[in-house]
């Protein structure tokens, strides 16, 4: 089979370079396109170069949409907006579309929900093996634990990350909540400042830290009655997220269009 088409979106990025030098790492696959924003300082340089590589021929370029119709699949790592936007595209273009991008909104998944009619979407806050074997031992031990056992999810990044709390955070927010059969938008409590009173039962907690260079940690506490129960995963790079998009990509080739995850890809699904 030939390689697999990929453009990667939001190309100068901190992932979107580390992608292009993935994507020129691993085998089956092939940058198509690189694509920034208008008016980025970047357009018109080679994207290999930009990665760090020696000049690979694919200049960056604003012109989304007839990169995808060229393509098979579209690395997204961006904002939300941005995010639903590409989906459009992609949909249009009937292309396997892998968004990393966190922070979206209910308003940015009913449009990617929409897209998926049309295209095979794989969405997940975090691409990691890890975070997702993480996710479904939260969800278990959230399902065994009644709520005497308090859950806080702590984590930290880097000072640029500009979303709290992470996309990560939110994932092992909603395990504990489905394994508490529980919606996590009624018992979520993001913020804390002041004069809050007492913890409500039942409450799912979030504290984000930021700070350096942190590339993701998170840590799932259950405090209970004189014992505390920690599950925690440490990000040491950035190409495990990579490694897991390529994966999500190359999974989604030929899929018939729906919302995915990396449960999904991982074959998680029967944990
Ligand atoms: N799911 C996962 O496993 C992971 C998810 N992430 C998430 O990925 C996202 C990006 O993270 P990171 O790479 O650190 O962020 P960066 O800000 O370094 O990169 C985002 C890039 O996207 C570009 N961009 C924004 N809008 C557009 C647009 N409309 N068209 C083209 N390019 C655009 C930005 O350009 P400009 O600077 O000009 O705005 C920038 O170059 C975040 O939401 C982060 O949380 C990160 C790591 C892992
Ligand atoms: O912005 C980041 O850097 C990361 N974002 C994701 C998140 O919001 O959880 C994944 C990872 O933790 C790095």
């Amino acid at each position: 089979m030939a390689d697999m088409r990929l453009v990667v979106v939001g190309a100068a990025g901190r992932m979107g370079r580390m992608l292009i030098k993935a994507i020129h790492e691993t085998e089956g696959c092939v940058l198509s396109a690189a694509i920034e924003r208008p008016g980025a300082a970047t357009i018109g340089q080679d994207a290999g170069m930009l990665a760090g590589l020696p000049p690979c021929g694919v200049v960056v370029s604003d012109e989304a949409l007839p990169a995808f119709v060229e393509a098979e699949g579209v690395l997204d790592f961006t904002t939300p907006d941005s995010t639903v936007a590409f989906a459009a595209l992609a949909a249009q273009a009937r292309i396997v579309h892998i968004v990393g991008t966190t922070g979206l909104e209910p308003q940015h998944l009913a449009k990617l929900e929409a897209a998926s009619r049309h295209a095979a979407i794989v969405r997940s806050g975090n691409m990691s093996l890890g975070v997702n074997l993480l996710a479904a031992l939260v969800r278990k031990v959230a399902a065994t634990l009644d709520t005497n056992w308090d859950i806080e999810i702590v984590e930290m990044h880097h000072r640029m990350k500009v979303d709290a709390p992470s996309g990560t955070a939110v994932l092992l927010g909603e395990a504990a909540a489905t394994g508490r059969a529980v919606d996590l938008a009624e018992t979520r409590v993001a913020v804390r400042d002041g004069q809050t009173g007492a913890r409500p039962p039942g409450a799912i907690g979030f504290a984000a830290l930021r700070g350096g260079t942190v590339v993701g940690d998170h840590k799932v506490i259950f405090a209970g009655n004189g014992e505390r129960l920690e599950l925690a995963h440490v990000a040491e790079d950035r190409s495990l997220f990579t490694q897991g998009a390529l994966k999500a990509a190359l999974w989604g080739r030929g899929r018939k269009p729906g919302l995915y995850s990396m449960v999904d890809v991982l074959g998680l699904d029967s944990l």
